[in-house]
C-alpha cells in the first residue's frame, strides 16, 4: 500500500515500472487487476458524449469495442465475456511468461470520444498533456479526438493548444513539450453510431501503432458520469456495456474522487487518531456538501437540460463524497475493500423523499451595469423548461454509526462564488463551562471541520479560543492547513490522477456497478416525482445565494449552513 503514498510519476508510474523490470511492476500494484505495464499495445476510449444514451447506444452496436476485441485477440469467438476472460488471462500469460517491458514496444492509443465538447478541451486534453510533461504517458502515445463536428487535425491541434498550460513549477520546454504533444494528437470526424466511422479510425489507429509488435494488449473504456438518467436507463446502459467488457474494462469516471482532498479524506480519518473516534453520530450533529459555481450553462445547456443538478452533480460527484466520508474503515486499500464499504453505506440510505429536497433555477440579474441572463435565456435550453439548476437536500444514512444524522447537500449553478466543500458541524459541548460567553446563539459556538475541496485547498477546524487579553473573551478560531501556504507543489487536476489510474489498471477511484445501482435507487423516485409533478423550481437571481427554500429544508433539520456564515 505504501505505493499510494508514493509521487506517482515518475516513482510510481507507467514508465519507470515498465523500465524497472517485471518485479518493480508488480511491487507497485496495490490489486490484483493487472497493470499497464505488462501489455505492451493498448488502447483508451474515453467516453464524453453529451447524452449518456449515447453511449448505450455506441456500445449496443458494439462499433468501438468490438471492433477493438476481435483485432486484439488472435483467435475472437464471438462477443461475449467469456471472450473478454480469455482475452484477460493471455495477458496474464503475457506477464508470467516474463514479458520483458521494453519501453520502444511499449504504446498506447487513446480516443476521447465527444472531442469537440467542453470537457474534452477544459480537462481531457490538459490533462493528458500534463501526464505527458510529467513522463507517465507511454513513449509511443496517439490521442484520436473523435466526434461529429468537422475538423482537421490542425483544427483539433489549434483548439486543444489553446487550453493547455504548464504548471508554474514546470515551465521548463514548455512549448516545446507541447508542440511535440500536440503532434501526437489527431481528429477523426464521425457518427456516434456508425460502425463504418469507428473502422476508419481503427485503421488510423493501427497506422499510428505500427510501431508496437505485440498482437495483444488490452482495451478500456472510460465512462462519464451520468450514467443514466434514472435506475432502468443507468441498468440499460450497464447491461450494453457488459455485452463488450468486463466489468473490470469499464471505468465509470467520477473526476471527484480525483480531487486531492477527496483523496485525502480517508487519509484525514484513517491516519490520525483524533478524528475517527469523533466520526459518529455522537459528536457529529450534520454534515454539509455544498457545491457551487459562479456561472450558468452558457451554451452548454443541450446536454444539462436533459439532467439538472441532482443528475449532474448531486447523483454522483456529492453522493461520492458522502459514501467515502461516511463509510467502515475498509479492510485494506484495495479497490474491492474500500467499494465494498462505500456500497454499504448507499445501501443503508433512506430513500430520498420529495419534501426533503428543493429546487431552484436561475433568473436574469442585472448587476453592476451587466445584465447575467435567465438560464432559459440559453439558447439550448427550451423557454418553458422545469430543469434545477440549484438542488438542496436532506439525506440520511440508517445505520448504527449516522443514525439521524442529516446529510445536507446543496449545489447549484450561477451561483454568488464557485467552491465545493465538506462541512462537518459538531455538538455542542455537554455543560459547558463557558456558555454565558457565547451569548445565546450556541451554533457559533460549535466546533465545524470545514474541508475545502476547491479553489484553495484547505482543512480547517474551527475552535473556541480565548481572545488574548486580561478579560475573558472567546471567539471561534481557525487551526487552518493551508494547501497554498504548506506545500510548494501545484495540485494536479482530477483528470490526471484518473487518466493515469485507468491506464495503470487502478480502480480504486472509479464506480463499481453495483455502487451506481445503489445510487440510483436513492434519487430515482424523488426525480421521477419532481417530473411527474412538474415541480416548478424557486427562482433565484443569476449570482446570488440560491433559493430561500435551502435555508427552510436546513431550519427544519436544526441545521445552518456552514458557508452563508460571515466568518466561513
Ligand atoms: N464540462 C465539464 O467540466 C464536465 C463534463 N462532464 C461530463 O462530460 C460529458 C460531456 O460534457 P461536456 O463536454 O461538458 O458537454 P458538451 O456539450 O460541451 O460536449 C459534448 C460533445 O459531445 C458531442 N455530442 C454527443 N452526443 C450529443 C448530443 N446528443 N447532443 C449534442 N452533442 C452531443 C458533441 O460533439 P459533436 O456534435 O461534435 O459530436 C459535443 O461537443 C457529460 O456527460 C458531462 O456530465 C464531466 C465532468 C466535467
Ligand atoms: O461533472 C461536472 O462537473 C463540472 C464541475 O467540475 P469542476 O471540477 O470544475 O468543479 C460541472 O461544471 C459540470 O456541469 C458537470 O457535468
Amino acid at each position: 500500500m505504501a505505493a499510494f503514498s508514493a509521487t506517482k510519476c515518475p516513482s510510481y508510474s507507467y514508465s519507470s515500472s515498465i523500465n524497472g523490470g517485471q518485479k518493480q511492476r508488480f511491487a507497485f500494484s496495490s490489486s490484483s487487476s493487472l497493470r499497464f505495464s505488462a501489455p505492451a499495445k493498448a488502447k483508451v476510449f474515453l467516453q464524453s458524449p453529451r447524452d449518456s444514451h449515447q453511449a448505450a447506444v455506441l456500445m449496443q452496436d458494439g462499433v468501438v469495442v468490438s471492433e477493438v476485441i476481435h483485432k486484439e485477440i488472435e483467435t475472437p469467438k464471438e462477443n461475449s465475456k467469456d471472450d473478454l476472460l480469455s482475452f484477460t488471462s493471455t495477458k496474464e500469460l503475457d506477464v508470467k511468461a516474463g514479458f520483458d517491458g521494453n519501453e520502444n514496444e511499449s504504446t498506447v492509443s487513446i480516443t476521447v470520444v465527444g472531442a469537440s465538447g467542453d470537457l474534452a478541451k477544459k480537462k481531457i486534453f490538459p490533462a493528458l498533456f500534463a501526464l505527458y510533461y510529467e513522463d507517465c504517458l507511454p513513449k509511443h502515445f496517439t490521442i484520436y479526438g473523435y466526434a461529429r463536428s468537422k475538423m482537421t487535425d490542425a483544427e483539433l491541434r489549434n483548439m486543444v493548444s489553446k487550453t493547455l498550460t504548464c504548471r508554474i513549477d514546470k515551465r521548463e520546454n514548455c512549448s516545446e513539450k507541447m508542440d511535440q504533444f500536440l503532434k501526437r494528437c489527431f481528429y477523426h470526424s464521425g457518427q456516434y453510431d456508425s460502425e463504418e466511422n469507428f473502422s476508419q479510425l481503427d485503421k488510423k489507429l493501427k497506422k499510428q501503432e505500427l510501431s508496437a509488435s505485440s498482437g495483444n494488449g488490452w482495451t478500456r473504456v472510460i465512462v462519464e458520469k451520468p450514467f443514466g438518467r434514472d435506475s432502468e436507463s443507468s441498468a440499460v446502459l450497464t447491461k450494453a456495456l457488459k455485452q463488450y467488457l468486463a466489468e473490470d474494462q469499464i471505468f465509470r469516471i467520477d473526476h471527484y474522487l480525483g480531487k486531492e482532498l477527496v483523496e485525502n479524506l480517508s487519509v484525514l480519518r484513517f491516519a490520525n487518531l483524533i478524528f475517527e473516534p469523533l466520526w459518529s453520530r455522537r459528536y457529529i450533529r450534520n454534515v454539509q456538501l455544498i457545491f457551487s459555481e459562479d456561472f450558468g450553462t452558457e451554451g452548454r445547456g443541450g446536454y444539462f437540460d436533459n439532467y439538472g443538478i441532482i443528475r449532474d452533480i448531486m447523483q454522483n460527484h456529492l453522493l461520492q463524497i458522502l459514501a467515502l466520508f461516511a463509510m467502515e474503515t475498509p479492510v485494506s486499500l484495495d479497490a474491492e475493500d474500500i467499494r465494498n464499504e462505500k456500497v454499504k453505506v448507499l445501501r443503508s440510505m433512506r430513500p430520498l423523499r420529495l419534501e426533503d429536497v428543493v429546487v431552484g433555477q436561475y433568473k436574469s440579474h442585472s448587476r453592476g451595469g451587466v445584465t447575467y441572463p435567465s438560464y432559459t435565456d440559453d439558447k439550448t435550453v427550451p423557454k418553458d423548461s422545469l430543469t434545477p439548476t440549484f438542488a438542496a437536500a436532506a439525506l440520511f444514512i440508517d445505520n448504527a454509526r449516522w443514525d439521524g444524522v442529516p446529510f445536507l447537500m446543496k449545489a447549484g449553478k450561477a451561483l454568488h462564488n464557485r467552491g465545493a466543500e465538506i462541512r462537518v458541524q459538531f455538538r455542542h459541548v455537554p455543560g459547558n463551562l463557558y456558555n454565558r460567553n457565547f451569548g445565546t446563539d450556541l451554533d457559533r459556538a460549535t466546533n465545524e471541520l470545514v474541508i475545502r475541496v476547491q479553489p484553495d485547498e484547505a482543512i480547517f477546524l474551527k475552535i473556541n479560543n480565548k481572545v488574548p487579553g486580561l478579560g475573558m473573551r472567546l471567539d471561534l478560531s481557525n487551526l487552518n492547513l493551508h494547501y497554498a501556504a504548506r506545500y510548494s507543489k501545484e495540485i494536479p487536476d482530477a483528470y490526471e490522477r484518473l487518466l493515469l489510474d485507468a491506464i495503470e489498471g487502478e480502480r480504486r477511484l472509479f464506480i463499481r456497478s453495483d455502487e451506481l445501482d445503489a445510487a440510483w435507487a436513492l434519487f430515482t423516485p424523488v426525480l421521477a416525482e419532481l417530473e411527474e409533478k412538474k415541480i416548478i423550481p424557486e427562482s433565484y437571481p443569476y449570482g446570488s445565494r440560491g433559493p430561500v427554500g435551502a435555508h427552510y429544508l436546513a431550519a427544519r433539520y436544526n441545521v445552518r449552513w456552514g458557508d452563508l456564515d460571515i466568518e466561513q
